[in-house]
């Protein structure tokens, strides 16, 4: 679904490059989690994917294009400016030229909110605001998820709940997830591969030969895999 070939990039040309000779093959259906310490530069490659940014070397092919894209919970639900889920999610309709309203309630009912739509987004709780962007990213009907780690400011029970609808996303919709993770258990627990950055590269691993490694490593005191 997605190659990216021999992917090099940095902001202004400058060299070394933050991402180095990247090759990544991703399948359709799989969730993916893109970890790595501060300034690894998974945010860059997550705009990449985006297409916000060009590689400077290199290539992303996508053989399937309609991508919906969660952020970090932002000023969407800035108590100063009152905005009803509703609302938010009717413009975010009209962006994306979508002709009919029924897609609100549904995309709404996939994540367990169709009773909010008349709340306010500022009187929403952490999770709340993530499952609406969510609903939001799945108004298109999108092959591929991209989320900013979707459970930054989300309390542990929500946490669960969010995990478990992107997870049944890949398993009953087909749809494909990248997710930028600090949450190492989530990690652990919805991913089937893992692309660890370090020193601007990485490769794509097996999630479960991930954890046996860094179990190993941990064991043997080394702090090889800690993010
Ligand atoms: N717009 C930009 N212009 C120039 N350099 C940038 C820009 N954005 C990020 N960088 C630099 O690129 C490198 C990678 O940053 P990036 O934000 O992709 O890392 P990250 O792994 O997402 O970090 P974090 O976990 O802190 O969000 C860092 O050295 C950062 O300072």
């Amino acid at each position: 679904m997605i190659t990216i070939n021999n992917l090099c990039f940095s902001y202004n040309g400058a060299q070394p490059y933050i991402l180095e000779h990247l090759n990544l093959e991703i399948e359709q259906g799989e969730y993916i989690s893109i970890i790595g310490e501060n300034g690894s530069g998974k945010s860059t490659l997550m705009r990449l994917l985006l297409g916000f940014l060009k590689p400077t070397i290199g290539s992303i092919v996508m053989n399937k294009n309609r991508i919906g894209y969660v952020p970090q919970k932002n000023d969407f639900s800035n108590t100063n400016f009152p905005i009803t889920v509703f609302e938010a999610m009717n413009s975010y309709r009209r962006l994306l030229k979508i002709k009919e309203k029924d897609v609100i309630l549904h995309s709404l009912q996939q994540v367990g909110m169709s009773e909010y739509g008349k709340s306010l987004m500022g009187d929403l709780s952490g999770g709340q605001t993530q499952k609406i962007l969510i609903a939001r990213a799945l108004m298109g009907e999108p092959d591929l998820l991209i989320l900013d780690e979707p459970s930054t400011g989300v309390d542990i029970e929500s946490q669960k709940e969010i995990y478990q609808l992107l997870k049944r996303l890949t398993t009953e919709k087909g749809k494909t997830i990248i997710a930028v993770e600090h949450n190492l258990e989530a990690v652990f627990h919805n991913s089937t591969k893992i692309f660890h950055l370090k020193h601007g590269s990485g490769h794509l691993c097996d999630a479960q030969n991930y954890i046996k490694e860094y179990v190993k490593n941990k064991e043997g005191g080394e702090d090889d895999v800690t993010i």
